[in-house]
């Protein structure tokens, strides 16, 4: 069993492995991750889009999560995405094979090749990809970690869709740091220094769950945290994807047509000095469905210094040393792969 090839920062993060192996229960309903209707991020005036802000904060530090309606990410996109990932993984194994992960573990990775410390293998398989920089890029040659060339496979109508789709959440991303500058009672372009060249990855994720898959002990994915700052996330209807509430136990987050979720990952909750919550989320397969979702981790650039700014009011005060983005992933990154050793 290879560890986790994926590319460290859309990896996860462990979760306190209290419970490892255990069957997946019956959850309870959707509970504490609040519908945030964000038109106002593209149409709303200054009034509004501090509302929206205060709100989204809010959603931050309650929950760690919200489901986004109206987020501007054209349908036809998201879609397009969809129907690409289905088609890559409607692709005989050999194809399959062919594209697996690049020297900097990007591409197609198999069921079961990557796993949570203190479970077993997530019953899943992926195409990763992130921002796509070429190989004789300076910064590649010169092994800046996390920068690298994408595993394409040699379907240019497969790139087309999974980029435009790519793009158009990144461009969520930004107005959403917009809206939270608002929201934190700071100036409107506070973050976007931050955020010149957003250190993103993108994962086409297929759960292929024939009967007696998962088995006992197994998950789709198992419980835990993402790594990064923002986890942005389309999922088809099939369902199996479930956050742990503030009382332990754990909720559906069932499908909402043309709703976006938004996890904040352990970034988030560190930069912030535990104001902002990270989500705990695991997938449990529905036995003989299988599932289709497209996370998207997006993150400040890689050098940004995260200090967590001081609002004129004193409201943000920062509570941490700063630290740079692409450092602190690296960091997690490690933790995860000595856990995984030991
Ligand atoms: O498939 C999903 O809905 C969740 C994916 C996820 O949690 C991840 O890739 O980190
Ligand atoms: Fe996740």
């Amino acid at each position: 069993m290879t560890a986790d090839a994926t590319p460290a920062l859309a990896a996860s993060q462990p979760d306190a492995v209290r419970k490892p192996g255990r069957r997946p229960g019956r959850a309870g309903p959707s509970s504490g991750v609040p519908l945030v209707d964000a038109a106002a991020l593209r149409t709303g005036d200054r009034t509004a889009r501090t509302a929206l802000g205060r709100r989204i904060v809010a959603a931050f530090e309650e929950s760690g999560g919200m489901r986004v309606i109206n987020h501007g990410i054209a349908p036809t996109l998201a879609d397009g995405a969809f129907a690409a990932a289905r088609r890559f993984f409607a692709q005989p194994p050999d194809r399959l094979e062919a594209l697996g992960t690049n020297r900097w573990g990007r591409g197609f990775l198999a069921l079961r090749t990557n796993r949570k410390p203190g479970y077993a293998p997530d019953v899943r398989e992926a195409f990763d990809l992130g921002l796509d920089i070429p190989a004789d890029d300076p910064r590649v040659l010169a092994g800046k970690p996390l920068h690298a060339p994408n595993h394409w496979p040699d379907d240019p109508t497969f790139r087309h869709a999974v980029e435009g789709y790519f793009q158009a959440v990144r461009d969520f991303g930004a107005a959403l740091q917009d809206s939270l500058a608002l929201g934190l009672g700071l100036p409107e372009d506070r973050f976007r220094p931050l955020y010149r060249t957003p250190l993103s990855t993108m994962r086409l994720l297929h759960y292929p769950n024939p009967d007696g898959t998962p088995a006992p002990g197994e998950f789709a994915m198992a419980p835990h945290t993402d790594f990064g700052a923002y986890t942005f996330l389309l999922q088809d209807a099939t369902g199996g994807l479930e956050h742990e509430g503030a009382d332990g136990a754990w909720h559906a987050l069932d499908p909402i047509d043309g709703s976006l979720l938004v996890f904040l990952g352990d970034l988030m909750a560190w930069w912030s000095g535990g104001r902002f919550k990270a989500l705990r989320h695991r997938v449990v397969g529905v036995p003989g469905r299988a599932r289709v979702s497209i996370p998207v981790f997006y993150n400040p650039d890689f050098d940004a210094e995260l200090a967590w700014p001081t609002a004129p009011d004193g409201e943000a005060a920062g509570t941490r040393a700063s630290m740079a983005c692409g450092s602190y992933i690296l960091a997690q990154a490690r933790d995860r792969a000595a856990l995984l050793a030991g």
